[in-house]
């Protein structure tokens, strides 16, 4: 009789067929606002206070955590881009929020009107600051806000889960531009398309903007299309929409978000010294009531979403201070500036044999003449203080380096950087030329920012634009950014491209994110990390330009099995893909802090692909990994990686997520082991361990309960002991928390897998092209082609269509390069660069199997019998 604990059913709420809804990824900004309003000091003492113990032992220092979770000051009211494009010297002093240099943070409407080529366009998209709806209001919300669940004491409420959930509300924090640019009524109720490449036989009459899908009224798209056998509608699941820790919404407050006085003053104390099973949280001050309330309303519409909580000001910041330090036009950038991981990377014997390391070059910021360039460096002397009609505060815009030349012999420089240039530069002579076009065929060419990133070997000057693609379709919607499968028109090779609107990425606050994601997202290389080919902006926009995985997301291949599970052999092959890429991630001192079977992708092989990077943090100094033990039995320590770095914030996806950032004592590296073991038990059984009713309860169900498994399922006693040891509660005695990924790999679920050949193993499921996608191209262009009247009523609907004009836009707008963009812009550290490497294995726009309706097909190649062929025996 196996000595685990066992469910005779499992749980009612996830019994099988139950079209769920969830893994949305949440996204809350902890309470910034309400530490403010509460008063509450931002020095990083108090958070220390906060986490100075777990589990008796003292945690490492706030210091040593991420700047990310010190944040307390108030967020700007998002400057749009145009505010740092046209910024004056204007001042500040009605703020009580540092701003930017050269914001106008008490005028963003009227920047807006100011601003140039993105001013016009917000109008017409954007509802004018003034007409917003404010956001909840603190005192009117108290008294309706739930009172009594504040008013009990937290240690009640973990005890008796069965407490109400924090009441809905109606009421979303959601402004209504972010609605009316993404042509719904705002992430919350926005629903996400799944990434399985289908297209609906019956679309109706679609144009080339793909307007005939569903966005508009709320349907999935996907799911619309998707006559995907047996794939459930998932009507809410997967959206990314902003909200708080439902969990201490509710309970009261995160410690985390409590002042230091807060502890001192007793109301927290030492109660917050978190045990596995049990915090002590006391309700919020009432001054803090507001906040609290705030947490409801935004906590309507979320089930299991990704939560995350990224002091996403933190750039503003720096660009603050570096500007305050005298403008320095230093190319390194301060964000995401190379850390220690880069500048020592691993060295390649110490890596192990199945991992390829990303090859890492430090150059060393170079002013003076650079071999790599074929063009004579920059000046950088500072043009706007030549002419005065310059709108760009002296200092402030650097002189454009040989790119501009581009957009001047198209006409589209500035007067300021046309006089800069000399008009010596290379004409590009079509009008539809990418802007790098002229250089396709000459030395691979990096702007001086470029130069000193560390993936700056990889990646060369971006080679492509917006207009290099046409949209296929839309692939889904995350939480900001939307991805479109994408045929590259010169070579016609499918890409999915992820858009972001800058306006919508300030305004909420995510620009840390998305510069997070571009940089693990270049750093890597990695079989099972989905690669970036290309990433530029334009005025308007972020592009990241990513191989296309026609086997979309492996949550979809999970339901289209009967079971909605797979066989323990098969979900070792997905799981020890798995290890592989997070043990890669942390080897390169990045904690991924997402994963979900939503997060993982199919490659067209049936391998896995990790994507959506947007909730991972970068460990501050990373350390190198270590190789410990004797020559034979030596493993690679890639826990040391990131030893000492503690995060706090609230990130990951209701089911999934760990116990310690519940806690709010801060995370690490071990976080993602956990979400491992809850992967696999999805995996084998079709539902995760804690999933209750409400979030509140499972939430408690991840603190309180010790994992169960159904004794209806075939499961090895060494995968339910692995299963167990991730789901350790306590983070330092969880799998993995010794050396990292070789804890993992050594344990005997494992036992014959041959790491290195991972890549070599025959997929349990390939994704198969069944039909053949809807050709959105080949119908615009006949429309083009023959049917003027046609084009006149398109254009009117476009005209009427925000959502048809602002995808028009966005493949229609020109390259901004790297050095066009002025230091104190927030997206000055976004890359514009293609990979230097362009034989790549995209599909081909056309091929029997580039895009269309998909389904998953056992691989014979892999019968029982030959399923462990690249497994020891
Ligand atoms: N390379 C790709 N190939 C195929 N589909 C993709 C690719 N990248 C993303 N998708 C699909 O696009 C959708 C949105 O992508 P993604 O999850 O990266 O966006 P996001 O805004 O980061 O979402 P989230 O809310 O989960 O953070 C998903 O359904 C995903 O499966």
């Amino acid at each position: 009789m196996d000595n685990l604990q066992v469910l005779s059913q499992p749980p009612a709420t996830v019994s099988e067929g139950e079209q769920r809804s969830r893994s949305v990824s949440l996204s809350k900004l902890i309470p910034r606002s309400f530490r403010k309003a509460s008063g509450t000091p931002t020095n990083e003492s108090s958070a220390g206070s906060v986490n100075s113990l777990e589990n008796g032992k003292p945690t490492p220092s706030a210091t040593n955590r991420g700047a990310e979770d010190m944040e307390l000051r108030e967020t700007p009211e998002s400057p749009s881009r145009a505010h740092f494009r046209t910024a004056s010297n204007t001042e500040n002093s009605s703020s009580a929020t540092p701003q930017p240099e050269g914001s106008e943070e008490t005028k963003p409407h009227q920047q807006i009107q100011t601003g140039g080529k993105l001013s016009a366009r917000l109008k017409k998209i954007f509802l004018p600051a003034s007409k917003l709806p404010e956001p909840p209001q603190p005192a009117a919300e108290i008294s309706t806000a739930g009172s009594a669940p504040l008013q009990s004491p937290d240690r009640k409420s973990l005890e008796n889960p069965d407490l109400p959930e924090p009441p809905t509300s109606s009421h979303t924090h959601e402004p209504l531009h972010t609605a009316s640019i993404q042509g719904v009524a705002g992430p919350n109720r926005r629903t996400r398309s799944p990434s399985t490449p289908i297209m609906p036989s019956h679309v109706p009459t679609p144009d080339a903007t793909g307007k005939s899908d569903n966005r508009h009224n709320g349907i999935n798209q996907g799911s619309s299309n998707a006559n995907n056998s047996g794939v459930d509608r998932r009507s809410t699941r997967a959206d990314t929409v902003r909200s708080s820790n439902p969990y201490f919404a509710f309970q009261g407050l995160p410690p985390h978000a409590l002042s230091s006085q807060d502890f001192e003053g007793g109301n927290i104390s030492a109660s917050t010294r978190n045990n596995d099973s049990s915090v002590l949280m006391t309700p919020p001050p009432t001054s803090s009531t507001a906040t609290t309330s705030y947490f409801y309303s935004e906590f309507s519409a979320t089930s299991n979403k990704s939560l995350n909580d990224i002091n996403e000001n933190e750039e503003m910041e720096d660009f603050k201070a570096a500007n305050s330090k005298g403008n320095s036009n230093s190319p390194s950038g301060k964000f995401f500036s190379p850390g220690p991981a880069y500048k020592s990377s691993p060295s390649p014997q110490h890596l192990p044999s199945d991992l390829t390391p990303n090859p890492i070059v430090i150059v060393e910021p170079d002013f003076e003449e650079n071999s790599l360039s074929p063009l004579p460096p920059p000046a950088l002397k500072d043009i706007t203080q030549d002419d005065p009609s310059s709108p760009v505060k002296p200092g402030l815009r650097r002189v454009a380096s040989e790119p501009n030349a581009i957009k001047v012999a198209n006409g589209q420089g500035s007067g300021t950087v046309k006089k800069a240039l000399g008009g010596n530069q290379p004409k590009v002579s079509s009008a539809n030329a990418s802007p790098g076009d002229a250089y396709l065929n000459e030395e691979p060419r990096r702007s001086r920012r470029l130069r000193n990133k560390s993936f700056s070997n990889k990646f060369k000057e971006v080679i492509v634009g917006p207009q290099s693609f046409e949209k296929i379709k839309l692939l889904g919607q995350g939480d900001v950014g939307k991805v479109y499968l994408v045929k590259e028109k010169k070579t016609n090779r499918l890409y999915a491209l992820k858009i972001f609107s800058k306006e919508e990425m300030i305004k909420r606050k995510k620009i840390k994110r998305i510069l997070a994601e571009q940089e693990i997202l270049a750093t890597s290389n990695h079989p099972f990390i989905v690669t970036l080919y290309h990433s530029f902006q334009s005025e308007d926009y972020l592009y990241l330009c990513m191989e296309y995985c026609m086997g979309g997301e492996f949550f979809r291949a999970l339901q289209t099995r009967k079971t909605k599970c797979i066989e323990e052999d098969d979900a070792r092959f997905y799981s020890s893909e798995v290890v592989a890429a997070i043990e890669y991630l942390h080897l390169m001192g990045f904690i991924y802090r997402d994963l979900k079977p939503e997060n993982i992708l199919l490659h067209k092989s049936g391998h896995i692909m990790l994507s959506d990077f947007d909730l991972s943090v970068q460990a501050k100094d990373t350390k190198n990994p270590v190789v410990k033990g004797s020559a034979q039995a030596s493993l690679l320590d890639t826990k040391i990686c990131s030893d000492g770095f503690r995060t706090n914030s609230f990130v990951g996806t209701e089911e999934y997520i760990a116990p310690e950032v519940i806690r709010g004592n801060g995370h690490t590296a071990a976080v993602d082991w956990w979400t491992l073991g809850i992967l696999i038990y999805e995996m084998l059984f079709g539902f995760t361990p804690f999933k209750a009713d409400t979030t509140n309860k499972t939430f408690s169900n991840v603190l309180k309960n010790e994992v169960t498994f159904p004794n209806n399922n075939e499961v090895s006693r060494n995968c339910k002991d692995l299963i167990k040891k991730l789901l350790i509660k306590s983070e330092t005695k969880r799998l993995g928390s010794k050396f990292g990924a070789s804890d993992i790999k050594k344990h005997p679920f494992f036992k014959r897998v041959q790491w290195s050949l991972l890549r070599n193993q025959e997929p349990p499921l390939i994704p198969v092209l069944t039909e053949n996608g809807y050709d959105f191209t080949r119908l615009s262009n006949n429309v083009n082609k023959g049917n003027i009247k046609q084009d006149a009523v398109d254009n009117d609907k476009e005209k009427a269509d925000p959502i048809a004009e602002q995808e028009k836009i966005m493949f229609e707008e020109k390259v901004e390069r790297d050095d066009i963009v002025a230091d104190d812009d927030p997206f000055h550290d976004f890359n514009s660069m293609s990979l230097m490497k362009q034989d790549n294995n995209s599909l081909i726009y056309g091929d029997n199997n580039s895009y269309g309706k998909i389904s998953y097909t056992p691989n014979q190649n892999r019968s029982r019998s030959n399923s462990h062929r690249f497994f020891k025996r």
